[in-house]
């Protein structure tokens, strides 16, 4: 039963700051991009990588070190799910993983978690329970209402879906123009059940620069 990991790196990196796209920022000499690139080789349950680009950095893919799995590029588009799209549209394997590029700190081991989740149940995210009271706020000030964190969850990367299944909901959610935050929300709105399997604290994703900070400290096996 084959499997195909879709990275997406196509975004602009605009909370990130500075000049360029955050998924090419180095992280122990290499770009973010390329350790999540290495995990899925590394996990030996993949057979592919599509990675979703931006237009202009074909020859920075090209670049980087060979990581022992067929890559191919693609171009992505204006949103998340639009990248999502062109991934997907590229994979071959019965079973797709999605993955933001942005999070370099993906495991194995999570990956071949995912995957057997959704081998067994067709749709499965990592999530991680919340630890802090979850209150709405506006304007600096705390409104009265809060959330039972009991019934809420984080979701991470890599979410796994078989893969007809995640074209038929994007094809869905693309003609009735929603708007998507992950690929579980495609599938969900579908009514399709999406497993949860436990995540990793460390799988963050690297969205303002002192998450880039953060994940040094984590890949140093120094204390955050
Ligand atoms: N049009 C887009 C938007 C996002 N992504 C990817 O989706 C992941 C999660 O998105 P996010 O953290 O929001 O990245 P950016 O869109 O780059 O950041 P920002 O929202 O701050 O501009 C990232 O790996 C990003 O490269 C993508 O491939 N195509
Ligand atoms: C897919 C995701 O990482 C799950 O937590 C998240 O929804 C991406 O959000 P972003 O605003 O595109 O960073």
């Amino acid at each position: 039963m084959s499997a195909s990991a879709v990275i997406l790196a196509a975004g602009a990196g605009t909370r990130f700051g500075g000049a360029g796209n955050k998924v090419w920022a180095l992280l122990a000499g290499q770009p973010l991009l390329w350790h999540g690139l290495a995990a899925f080789a590394a996990c030996g349950a993949v057979d592919e990588i599509v990675v979703v680009i931006r237009s202009g950095d074909e020859e920075r893919l090209a670049s980087l070190p060979q990581v022992g799995l067929p890559l191919h590029g693609v171009v992505g588009g204006e949103r998340r799910a639009d990248s999502a799209w062109a991934g997907l549209s590229r994979a071959g394997g019965e079973y797709v993983l999605v993955h933001d590029g942005a999070r370099p700190l993906v495991t194995p081991s999570l990956i071949q978690r995912v995957l057997a989740a959704t081998r067994y149940h067709g749709a499965a995210v990592p999530v991680l329970p919340v630890a802090d009271t979850v209150r709405r706020a506006r304007d600096q000030f705390l409104k009265s209402e809060t959330l039972d964190r009991r019934d809420w969850v984080l979701i991470q990367t890599p979410q796994g879906f078989r893969r007809d299944l995640l074209l038929t909901a994007y094809a869905e959610a693309h003609h009735h123009g929603r708007e998507l935050p992950d690929d579980a929300a495609a599938v969900l709105s579908l009514g399709h059940p999406v497993a949860t399997v436990p995540g990793d604290p460390a799988n963050l994703k690297v969205t303002r620069p002192e998450d880039l900070t953060l994940a040094k400290r984590i890949l140093a096996g120094s204390t955050p």
